[in-house]
């Protein structure tokens, strides 16, 4: 978990009520028990899902911008505040569809972005009020899996935006909230390919937010959950577990930016095709020009000239 330079006092911590302070101020000191100086945090997904409005929220700043349409930028911003010692680091990034793909040059100003950093956790962000996942879902997924491996799914959590949304037709809201994220999560365990065994018995955490200012307020002026859960400290509890859950973090380095040279993993195929050449097609036309010739019979001009020139010698 290595700091990143020109961090800035969390200031914005004390934009929060005394309760959610002090349980931030609680789970800061766990990292230090640790001896854990800094957290990295990438938050990705789709545009317009709320990256941007959960920073600032978790935050308590306008650290980065929010748009209502299409934001125009594809740079990533880093937002790193410190306090009582310890630094934490989010960098948010732009949606990564365009006209219905992804976009590769997106993706590629991250990974640049990102070099020689290390991602302690991956915050995967989306809407809970949407009602189905479809096949840009499963590119953006496949997106992020290509760009980071699929390690980066042991390190992540499923972020659901608008939070406090009411289910149409009278449906629970449990209910809604388990068949959103299950969607989700078995669409990222499809598109990344994760089997059972990859994630170690770890599954991906959901974790609910609300960013609007209409965010309902506990008696001591905590944003809540329609549960009753004040979701900034339970966001950041999800954070620290799995920044100890013992997988990994991501380091991101040359080579995982600049991804396999494709000429190197052309040369390491060679003798593996002279091989399979010579084994599977070689060997047997060898094998059966020999026994053809061997079986084969002599022609009777053959016969007849070797005959005659036997008799004149
Ligand atoms: N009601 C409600 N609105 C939200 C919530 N989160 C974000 N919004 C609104 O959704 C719109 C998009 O939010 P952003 O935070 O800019 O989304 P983004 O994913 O960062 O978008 P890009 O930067 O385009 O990728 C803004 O109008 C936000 O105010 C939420 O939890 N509840």
């Amino acid at each position: 978990m290595a700091a990143l330079l020109m961090s800035r006092e969390w200031i914005g911590i004390q934009q929060f009520p005394p309760a959610t302070q002090s349980k931030l101020l609680e789970i800061l000191e766990k990292f230090k028990e640790e001896d854990v100086s800094s957290l990295t945090v990438l938050v990705m997904g789709k545009g317009g899902v709320g990256k941007s409005s959960t920073v600032n929220s978790v935050i308590g700043e306008r650290a980065a911008a929010v748009s209502t349409f299409q934001s125009e930028g594809l740079r990533p911003t880093l937002v790193s505040r410190s306090r009582s010692g310890f630094t934490v680091n989010i960098i948010d990034t732009p949606g990564l569809i365009e006209g219905g793909y992804v976009n590769d040059q997106a993706v590629n100003l991250i990974k640049r972005f990102l070099l020689n950093k290390t991602i302690d956790v991956l915050l995967y962000v989306d809407r809970l009020d949407v009602y189905r996942v479809d096949d840009l879902d499963r590119q953006v997924v496949m997106a992020i899996t290509d760009a980071f491996g699929k390690e980066i799914w042991k390190k992540s959590a499923l972020v659901l935006s608008h939070a406090q949304f009411s289910p149409p037709d009278g449906l629970n809201y449990d209910l809604f909230v388990s068949r959103r994220s299950d969607a989700l999560l078995k669409l990222i365990r499809g598109a990344a390919q994760l089997k059972k065994q990859d994630m170690q018995g770890s599954l991906i955490p959901v974790i609910l937010v609300e960013n609007s200012g209409r965010c309902h307020k506990n008696e001591s002026d905590e944003k809540i959950l329609p549960d009753g859960t004040s979701w900034i400290p339970n966001l950041f509890n999800t954070i620290t577990e799995i920044s100890f859950n013992g997988n990994k973090s991501i380091h991101v380095d040359k080579k995982l930016v600049e991804g396999p040279n494709p000429n190197e993993r052309g040369k390491r195929l060679i003798p593996l095709i002279f091989a399979f050449q010579y084994l599977l097609v070689m060997k047997p036309l060898v094998r059966f020009i020999k026994s053809d010739v061997s079986r084969e019979s002599k022609p009777a001009w053959e016969m007849r000239d070797s005959g005659s020139a036997s008799r004149r010698s």
